[in-house]
This record gives C-alpha cells, sequence and structure tokens, in this order.
C-alpha cells in the first residue's frame, strides 16, 4: 500500500473510532462488525439458544439479516427454506417477507420443527404463517410446484447443494432470488494423491461455479456468516 493509501485508510480509522463507530483497521474487524451492526431480539436470542444446546447451527446475525432484507427488497409472499433448525433462519425471513406471506420450510427432524413453530410464535407469527414439512429435502421439494414461489433459502445437507440448486430454480418465479448458507465454509477440495477430498466442500465448490456460470442468474457472494451466496433468477 502507498504511503498516501495509508494515511487515507488511518484517517478514515480514526474519523469513525473517535465518532463512536466502527473501527475499521483490519478485515477481521471489520467482518465483525458486520456481524453485530444488526442485533438480534430476545425471540432470536431465545431460538439462537435452543440452536446451539441442539446443534442445529443457527444462521449468524448478518446472515439472517440479510436474509431478511432480501425479502423485503422483492416483497416475498412465498418462500421455501430448506434446513428449518429450530427456527432462526424462519424468524428473519418471516420478518422480511409480506404480513401474509406464507413460508414452507423443509427439514428431516419432526424435532427441531416442534421448536421452530413454538419461536415463530415466541416472535408474534401467527402458526398460519409457516407451513413445516418434515421430510428429507429430496424427496419433498419435487412436490412443490413450479415458479410458485418469490424465494429459496438453503441451509442443509451440503453436498446436496447442486441437487437443491436445480429444485430452485424449477421452484421459483422469474426474478425470485435463491439463498445458499455456508457458501464459504472451509473444507478439504484437495484431490491430490493423498488426500480424500470431502463431498461437502466439493458440492459448495460446484454450487458457487454453476450460480456464476448460469446465464439466467445474477449471484452475489457475501463474506458474512459462513459465507452467503444469493442469486437473482431471470430464466
Ligand atoms: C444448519 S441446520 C438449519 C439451521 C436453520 N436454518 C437456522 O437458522 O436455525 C440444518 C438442518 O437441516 C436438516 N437436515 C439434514 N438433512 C436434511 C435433509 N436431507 N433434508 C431436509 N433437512 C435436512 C437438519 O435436521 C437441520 O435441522
Amino acid at each position: 500500500m502507498t504511503l498516501r493509501g495509508r494515511l487515507y485508510r488511518e484517517h478514515h480509522a480514526w474519523i469513525r473510532h473517535t465518532c463512536g463507530e466502527a473501527v475499521i483497521a483490519s478485515r477481521d474487524d471489520t467482518l465483525a462488525y458486520i456481524e453485530q451492526y444488526v442485533t438480534e431480539d430476545d425471540a432470536l436470542v431465545s431460538t439462537r439458544a435452543l440452536g446451539q444446546r441442539t446443534e442445529t447451527h443457527p444462521v449468524s446475525a448478518a446472515s439472517g439479516a440479510a436474509l431478511r432484507f432480501l425479502a423485503a427488497a422483492i416483497d416475498a409472499r412465498s418462500v421455501v427454506e430448506i434446513g428449518t433448525g429450530c427456527g432462526s433462519s424462519g424468524i428473519w425471513l418471516l420478518r422480511g417477507m409480506r404480513s401474509d406471506g406464507i413460508l414452507t420450510s423443509v427439514d428431516l427432524e419432526p424435532e427441531y420443527q416442534e421448536f421452530a413453530r413454538d419461536a415463530y410464535h415466541q416472535a408474534g407469527f401467527t402458526a398460519n404463517r409457516a407451513r413445516l414439512i418434515s421430510g428429507r429435502a429430496l424427496e419433498v421439494l419435487p412436490r412443490l410446484r413450479d415458479t410458485a414461489y418469490d424465494m429459496v433459502f438453503i441451509d442443509a445437507v451440503r453436498a446436496e447443494y447442486p441437487a437443491y440448486l436445480a429444485e430452485a430454480l424449477r421452484l421459483l418465479r422469474r426474478g425470485g432470488i435463491v439463498v445458499f448458507n455456508n457458501a464459504l465454509e472451509a473444507g478439504n477440495t484437495d484431490d491430490g494423491p493423498l488426500r480424500v477430498p470431502d463431498a461437502n466442500a466439493m458440492a459448495i465448490r460446484e454450487v458457487g461455479r454453476l450460480v456464476r456460470e448460469d446465464e439466467r442468474l445474477v449471484p452475489l457472494l457475501l463474506p458474512i456468516g459462513d459465507g452467503l451466496l444469493a442469486a437473482i433468477a431471470n430464466g
């Protein structure tokens, strides 16, 4: 970095510091600031605690805020979620959707969905706002109607991400949005002679490539949580 660039950066970090805002001194500081920029309320905090106890890995606050933002930006009425968990991402999605919108959420574990149902209730949503379907995503999704959905959020089996993408593109209306969680998750994609490639990491890479190269999609990769990959479906 040039001296001028360094002085410019330090000057702005100083301004933010003295104004009591973020101290953007390093990439780690930037990411940490983004993660706590939008805070979780009591309903989300208790849902996160349950998600951590059950090890269902709730979305980060910044990822949740991005889901809410995207749902609100397209005035989403019908959203499909793959991977209900204990309900964190569902609450964020419902908060961005129209007040008459319906979240269809799929999870293998009915027990987690019972927790999610309670979490939606605690967050103030009536029972008719969520349609919870228990089962394997790749068995349930083919039963959902073509082009009937505004948004599809994917947060389940990484190795199945490419197959979920195909289903999402069938389900989305023109202008709808698909979002993958964990798109920057670390993993071993080295298939050299001494290492076995990790199927999850390979699938995440594959879906990143598919989304970037598909001319019907407008892609966006965000470094929040474990990475959020979004794309507008224009085809
Ligand atoms: C990372 S958690 C979802 C967390 C949730 N989105 C949240 O923010 O709280 C992944 C979920 O996928 C579910 N799951 C695992 N395999 C699945 C499958 N084949 N089909 C549907 N759901 C599955 C798990 O039961 C788990 O609840």
